[in-house]
């Protein structure tokens, strides 16, 4: 079975990055079991909340088809728990060189968040080169993509932050863009009310897009 993957590896596996809030520990390997039935199996368990960390440790173990990651790394102390617990990947909603460099010590694959030229510049002079492109819909959407085309022609997106099953296929469409992240497959509702199949059924349309 394959344990390491790289960035580009995690954005290339379905069209959608699911970005999961878990605030109870018993929800996890149900809702992991359901996404990877329906197609998906990278997985953003953002640190949002307490359980997280727990979460993703038990989805490590318990399902191994999936391939959890942590999201909203935001410190290298983030980075560091994200990968003890087991976390594949991390995906941070900004940048900063200490998240970078505690990321690349680590041999941890992390998706950088950026919303600017600039901060693009220096996740690249750091040697990242797939990014998430937070917050997407608010911080420009596809204009901003397809301006991005010219300059930064080589980095790969992974847009996240107002994207759903409606506007997911035009982000999709974009030479820059290897997948887009979202929650609309994740409902909150769902995860609470343990409505598994209709999380597979989000995840099943979600990974059927066409890229
Ligand atoms: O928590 C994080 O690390 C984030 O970066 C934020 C999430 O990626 C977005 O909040 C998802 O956006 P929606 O799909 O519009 O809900």
């Amino acid at each position: 079975m394959k344990t390491s993957w790289t960035a580009l590896d995690v954005m290339r596996d379905a069209p959608v990055i699911p970005v999961i809030v878990l605030h109870d520990v018993k929800d996890a390997v149900p809702l992991a079991r359901a996404l990877v039935a329906g197609g998906i199996r990278m997985l953003e368990v953002t640190l949002r909340t307490r359980e997280a960390l727990e979460c993703i440790e038990l989805i490590a173990k318990e399902v191994p088809e999936a391939v959890a990651g942590a999201g909203t790394i935001r410190s290298a102390a983030d980075a560091q728990a994200s990968a003890l617990a087991g976390a594949k990947f991390g995906v941070s909603p900004g940048y900063t060189r200490a998240v970078g460099k505690a990321c690349h010590d680590l041999g941890l694959p992390l998706l950088p968040g950026v919303a600017t030229g600039s901060e693009i510049m220096l996740a690249q002079e750091d040697g990242f080169t797939e990014l998430k492109f937070f917050p997407a819909v608010q911080a420009g959407g596809l204009a901003m993509l397809k301006a991005w085309q010219g300059p930064f022609g080589e980095v790969k997106f992974c847009p996240t932050g107002g994207i759903h099953a409606g506007n997911a296929p035009e982000f999709l469409a974009l030479s820059n863009v290897a997948c887009v992240g979202g929650s609309w497959i994740v409902p909150t509702d769902a995860i609470a009310a343990g409505d598994w199949s209709r999380i597979e059924a989000l995840a099943r349309e979600a990974s059927q897009l066409a890229r």
